[in-house]
């Protein structure tokens, strides 16, 4: 089955900027600037606690009070309603079935669920036999797929997606990331991965943020290296090496986690 074609809207391209934004008092970003090419994908690295989930969720108009940012478009309209969010925990609601939890968004906007384009979500990351189930009676990586549908089911031009193929074996894995880069093929994307295989497979720019103060490098790719890349692509063991290397760098000496 595949999903039912919808008009793809027209690709937006974004600019963050990170004025000032704190917890509890604590700087996290001071005039760092994002940007995000229209119709292509990003992808987001750092160590853990550097603030890739909290730079994502400024794009999600998520963040902490007295955050002093902007979020420039390229049409000069307001990114509302423009944006699907997937965030690192998957939000599922525990009283609906996983039918109802990936067309929750037609709901609360009161609008008729396509139930073929749910369907066919729900085949296509392997779940068509648990779509009555509840999210307690799923396992990790299933709730992970369940999310994913979710947000694929919001077909929007800017999708944000944190970590969202963290709880999945390999093999699952690398067929979730090839099916959201076939649905999301000319959205503006930006993931936030730990891992730099999962990076150099699916962008189109790979940056990685550092800090602090947090300031943002992009690792360049070969040209002519269209994504999605396949995984046994020699380049893509060299650049992991690369990659790599240049996060271990970049963590602090003596830090652990
Ligand atoms: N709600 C919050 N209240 C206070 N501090 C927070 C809050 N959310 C995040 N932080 C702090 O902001 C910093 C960045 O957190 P963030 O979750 O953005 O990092 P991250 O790079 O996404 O980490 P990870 O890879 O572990 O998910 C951390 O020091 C964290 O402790």
């Amino acid at each position: 089955m595949t999903v039912a074609s919808v008009a793809s809207p027209p690709p937006l391209g974004l600019t963050l900027t990170a004025r000032h934004v704190t917890y509890d008092g604590i700087t996290l970003f001071r005039d760092l600037t994002l940007d995000l090419p229209a119709g292509h994908w990003t992808c987001l690295l750092g160590i853990s606690g550097v603030g890739k989930s909290s730079l994502l969720r400024l794009l999600a108009d998520l963040a902490p009070a007295g955050s002093d940012y902007h979020v420039q478009t390229s049409d000069n309209r307001p990114l509302t309603d423009r944006v699907a969010y997937m965030a690192q925990q998957d939000l599922l609601l525990p009283w609906l079935s996983v039918l109802d939890n990936i067309t929750l968004g037609a709901r609360l906007r009161r609008q008729p669920a396509d139930t073929a384009r749910a369907a066919s979500l729900l085949e296509q990351v392997g779940l068509a036999d648990f779509r009555h189930r509840r999210p307690d009676q799923l396992s990790g990586g299933q709730r992970q797929r369940a999310a994913l549908a979710r947000t694929l089911m919001e077909d929007r031009p800017v999708v944000l997606m944190d970590e969202p193929f963290s709880a999945l074996d390999p093999v699952t894995r690398l067929q979730m990331q090839d099916l959201a880069a076939t649905l999301l093929d000319r959205r503006t994307v930006l993931l936030v991965t730990h891992d730099p295989l999962e990076a150099l497979r699916l962008g189109e720019q790979v940056l990685v943020l550092t800090g602090p103060p947090a300031s943002l490098t992009s690792h360049p790719l070969p040209a002519d290296w269209p994504a999605p890349r396949a995984v046994d692509d020699p380049r893509l063991t060299n650049q992991q090496g690369a990659l790599l290397a240049r996060l271990v760098h970049q963590r602090p000496a003596g830090a652990v986690s």
